[in-house]
């Protein structure tokens, strides 16, 4: 415990310092700190009741204040939540993020992990919760939804992060400093895709599909090399948009389908996904397309937490259960990989909440 809060305080000086690179002996740093925190970590985000809860569920303020206290942040790693009838149940987390969370707090916990990658680990985010849980406005998906820079959520500020110091690297090379022997020349690659239904779809080559009953071994996404942040967005709003196309044949689709984008650097791949929406069956009273898609999200998030409790315990890893943790297999897997599961929660749906926090406690099964 003394050593956790003695690297903690060390991280914090040097992140003080510096907003986007660091000198090698400060990363190995850095790096300890994540080691001893585990490689697997669930971050727990509550999000606000907004004006527009007021109209989609026509309730009073008074009573949204006593659903927004039956989900409590009661410090930066425990979470309460108390449903009608029962006693208040207590969940433990490596973070908890109560309504007025801001996304610069939440991007204050996540930037090591991007610079773990930028180190040469693989490192894979996701955003778990149900629709309307805030996933995307975590992750900062939809670049169409990107006002303020602000308010913006770990990817665009994941991808400036990577150019600064790819930016610092260059600059270390111009001014002919030991280190920068190691930098690297290599271009930032990125890929974006999407599985729906268990069928991988690439979002910057619509053409290039694996469905269900495909191997994933014939299948590469088109991976486009950048060396700006602009040719990244610009990227990433081709994909909003031919994901709209595929949309067509499917209501509603971006929040019952996985996003993944992948930034790729050297030999290191971060992985930041977008998972789909995790409504149970009974809830959404659904039948036909609609409850087979209910079930196909199920099955692949249940194949991922079952991984992911896997990987934790040190069992053998059941990849084979679903597209998704197929495709993300060779980056979960290696004994330096991290990855980070922000669970998202609707106070209005306590039922709803209370499954996530279940997932996540089961992902986090083994936590010290
Ligand atoms: N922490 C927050 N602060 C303010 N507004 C938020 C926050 N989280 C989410 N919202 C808002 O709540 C609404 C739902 O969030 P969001 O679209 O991110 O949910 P989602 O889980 O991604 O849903 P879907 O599965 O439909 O994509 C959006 O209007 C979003 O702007």
């Amino acid at each position: 415990m003394e050593k956790l809060a003695k690297l903690k305080e060390r991280k914090e000086q040097i992140i003080a310092r510096k907003e986007h690179y660091y000198p090698k002996y400060e990363k190995h740093l850095l790096n300890q700190y994540l080691e001893y925190k585990g490689n697997i970590r669930v971050f727990v985000r509550v999000r606000p009741i907004l004006s527009q809860d007021f109209k989609a569920y026509g309730g009073t303020q008074e009573s949204f204040d006593v659903i927004q206290k039956a989900i409590q942040a009661l410090n930066n790693s425990q979470l309460s939540i108390e449903l009608e009838k029962s006693p208040p149940q207590t969940f433990n987390f490596d973070a908890v993020f109560g309504p007025q969370s801001t996304q610069d707090q939440v991007y204050a916990e996540v930037k090591h992990l991007i610079q773990s990658f930028l180190d040469g680990n693989d490192v894979s985010i996701f955003a778990y919760g149900q629709t309307g849980s805030g996933k995307t406005y975590t992750m900062g998906t939809e670049m169409s939804k990107q006002t303020s820079q602000g308010n913006q959520g770990i990817i665009p500020r994941a991808v400036r992060q990577v150019f600064g110091e790819i930016q610092g690297r260059k600059d270390q090379v111009q001014e002919g400093q030991e280190e920068a022997k190691e930098a690297r020349e290599d271009g930032m690659r990125v890929s974006v895709q999407e599985i729906y239904m268990d069928s991988i779809r690439d979002l910057l080559n619509l053409q290039n599909v694996i469905t269900q009953n495909n191997a994933i071994s014939k299948y590469e996404p088109e991976s486009i090399t950048v060396t700006n942040e602009a040719q990244v967005f610009t990227l990433l709003r081709k994909a909003e948009n031919n994901r709209v196309v595929a949309e067509t044949m499917c209501n509603e689709r971006s929040s019952r389908s996985h996003s993944i984008l992948q930034i790729k650097l050297g030999k290191a791949t971060l992985n930041l996904i977008d998972l789909a929406g995790s409504e149970r069956l009974n809830t959404t009273k659904v039948e036909g397309d609609r409850q087979k898609e209910t079930l196909a999200i199920n099955k692949s998030l249940s194949a991922l937490a079952d991984v992911i409790s896997a990987m934790k315990e040190g069992r053998f890893v059941p990849y084979r259960n679903s597209k998704l943790t197929q495709l993300l297999q060779i980056y979960l897997g290696s004994s330096s990989a991290k990855t980070l599961m922000i669970v998202n929660l609707n106070p209005i749906s306590l039922n709803e909440s209370l499954c996530s926090l279940r997932f996540a406690a089961k992902v986090n099964s083994c936590s010290a």
